[in-house]
């Protein structure tokens, strides 16, 4: 069956019902300009006539007082008829006059602030009261009932409502998408609410110990951008934010340049993972997910995030070329300078100096991200499996390994302090890099780091490799540590000489190991645990290096 479709309905009565009071004067003065007569529940109620507008209450409609503290309002089939009665059909409009209802022309509703209340540290009675039922159902009954009704959820629309009050209703379309938000609405609410049950009063609640991941979680996605493409240009793509997280990268204020691409977003928060490993100034480069520099600032640096970015840049500077920066502070205008000089698609940081912006908006092709305030990496990581999702805690600093205090000495003789410092910065900037990953550092910078191969020994030929090929040494020239000529006469420094080395997994055979030895490194830390630690053991000793196991792995896919 298929109905004809009415096309402006004009608005003649409205039910207001808004936890929310903002805008809500200025929606009334609006619509008793254009004539439309207002019914509220209690406390909008007493908020309209402030307004200088007649209001009548939700209860002289239904005859039946609000009780129960706010559980009880507008449950009530004079309130549900009026809003459900499809005005297309002569039998809904006959009923309602049988039944001497009066039907509503516009819903305005918000709920109840239960994902604040959530927030807020509330006992359960706090929470559970702060679940909406009567809103919710005025939502979703005027979201189905769109051929006749309007549905507004969102007081940055009360403007609109006004202008389509006064100019004969809202048409048929936007009745329509108005009815697709409040549906979004009132699916985000439920999943909220599902999320917090679930986690309160799940199957395991009763456990000893509660498990991390509650039998249900919900993803409440709202398409923010649509984006040109996605992973390739044939495949189609958007960015979309969860309702109600904690803002990240999706929720970035882009400062300048051309519109973020899927990639540039993978990108982005690979270096901001990377980057915000550190507590101290640090910044990384990161092309294809990988980060191809990694630094932090020198100790007494001047400017500490140009430092460090100048450090990163150094770790492959012929990689860097195109790639994506993420600094863990504001980007300075020395940062900006250098960076202005390297072909750079985004620069991601939790603010940028306006000096930086003015220099870097000078290059059309740029992108600038600011963080968002607050910005913390999620402390929950989803991945998509087909047919599912797998959850994880994300990767974090001051996981379990990171203090070198608890790393066990299994070869050679304790690390002096620059040296643990090299090693503690190579440990948690590893875990940055696709496993296997292998990163040679010399004074907190990675000078080669071996990512993403399946087998370990690649990583660390990769790694040696890079270090001794690519780039200048940090810090200046064949004198610095780790600057010795290269072996192989190509006259770039031999980086990873003096350097140390950190793993992000144990190493199943000494091969290996032996490559870092034969490339001079003289540290080097790694979790231990494989079962052929006593011959890793054996080779570390033999060359006479320091080797630390930390006890826990880092991997990253
Ligand atoms: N129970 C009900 O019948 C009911 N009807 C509307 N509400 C909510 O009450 C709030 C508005 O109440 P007031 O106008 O008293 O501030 C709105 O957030 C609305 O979503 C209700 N409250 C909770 O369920």
């Amino acid at each position: 069956m298929s109905l004809n479709q009415l096309d402006r309905v004009p608005i003649r009565r409205a039910l207001i019902s808004v936890y929310d009071k903002t805008g809500l004067e200025e929606l009334a003065q609006g619509l008793h300009a254009a004539g439309v007569r207002i019914v509220s529940t209690g406390s909008t109620a007493r908020n309209i006539p402030a307004a200088g507008v007649p209001v009548t209450e939700v209860s002289e409609v239904t005859g039946f007082p609000e009780c129960l503290d706010g559980r009880v309002k507008t449950l009530h089939p004079r309130v549900h008829a009026g809003i459900l009665a499809d005005r297309r059909l002569e039998d809904h409009v006959r009923q309602l006059k049988d039944l001497e209802v009066e039907a509503f022309d516009l819903v305005v509703v918000n709920p109840y602030p239960f994902v604040q209340t959530v927030r807020s540290g509330a006992s359960q009675d706090e929470v559970v009261e702060q679940i909406d039922i009567g809103g919710p159902s005025m939502v979703r009954a005027a979201a189905k009932n769109h051929p006749s009704v309007a549905i507004v959820v969102d007081p940055a629309r009360y403007g609109d409502v006004v202008e389509a009050a006064k100019s004969g209703g809202f048409d048929l379309k936007t009745r329509r998408r108005l009815a697709s938000l409040a549906f979004a609405h009132t699916a985000a609410y439920d999943t909220a609410g599902a999320k917090w049950t679930a986690a309160q009063f799940g199957d395991d609640a009763d456990a000893a110990e509660m498990p991390a991941f509650p039998p249900y979680a919900g993803l409440a996605l709202e398409r923010s951008e649509s984006l040109r493409y996605g992973e390739n240009p044939h495949q189609a793509a958007a960015l979309y934010v969860e309702v109600g997280a904690e803002p990240g990268i999706a929720q970035a204020e882009q400062l300048h340049g051309k519109a973020m691409s899927f990639n540039n977003y993978v990108d982005a928060d690979a270096a901001v993972r990377a980057a915000f490993g550190f507590a101290e100034p640090a910044v990384a480069v990161v092309k294809h997910a990988n980060p191809c520099g990694i630094a932090v600032a020198s100790p007494g640096a001047a400017d500490p995030i140009a430092d460090a970015h100048a450090k990163a840049h150094a770790t492959d500077p012929v990689s860097a070329f195109g790639g994506v920066i993420a600094a863990n502070r504001p980007v300075t205008e020395a940062m900006a300078e250098t960076v202005k000089n390297i072909f750079t698609e985004v620069v991601v940081a939790p603010a940028f100096e306006p000096e930086a912006v003015r220099i870097l908006s000078a290059k059309k092709n740029i992108r600038l991200l600011a963080l968002p305030g607050g910005f913390s990496r999620d402390a929950v990581e989803y991945k998509q499996v087909s047919g599912g999702m797998l959850l994880q805690a994300a990767d974090a600093i001051d996981a379990a390994g990171d203090d070198p205090a608890a790393w066990t000495l299994a070869a050679g003789e304790a690390a002096d302090e620059a040296t643990l410092a090299d090693l503690v910065f190579a440990w948690r900037a590893v875990r940055s890099a696709k496993s296997n990953a292998i990163l040679i550092a010399p004074n907190g910078a990675a000078v080669g780091i071996g990512m993403g191969q399946v087998i370990r020994l690649d990583s660390c030929r990769l790694a040696v490799e890079r270090a001794n090929t690519l780039g200048v040494a940090v810090g200046g020239g064949a004198d610095a540590p780790g600057g010795a000529e290269n072996a192989a006469g190509t006259g770039a420094p031999e980086r990873a000489r003096g350097a140390v080395a950190a793993s992000d997994a144990f190493f199943p055979f000494a091969d290996g190991l032996q490559i870092l030895i034969d490339a001079g490194v003289k540290a080097v830390v790694q979790p231990g645990g494989s079962v052929r630690d006593e011959e890793v053991i054996e080779a570390a000793k033999a060359a006479g290096i320091t080797m630390y196991f930390t006890g826990a792995r880092h991997f990253f896919h």
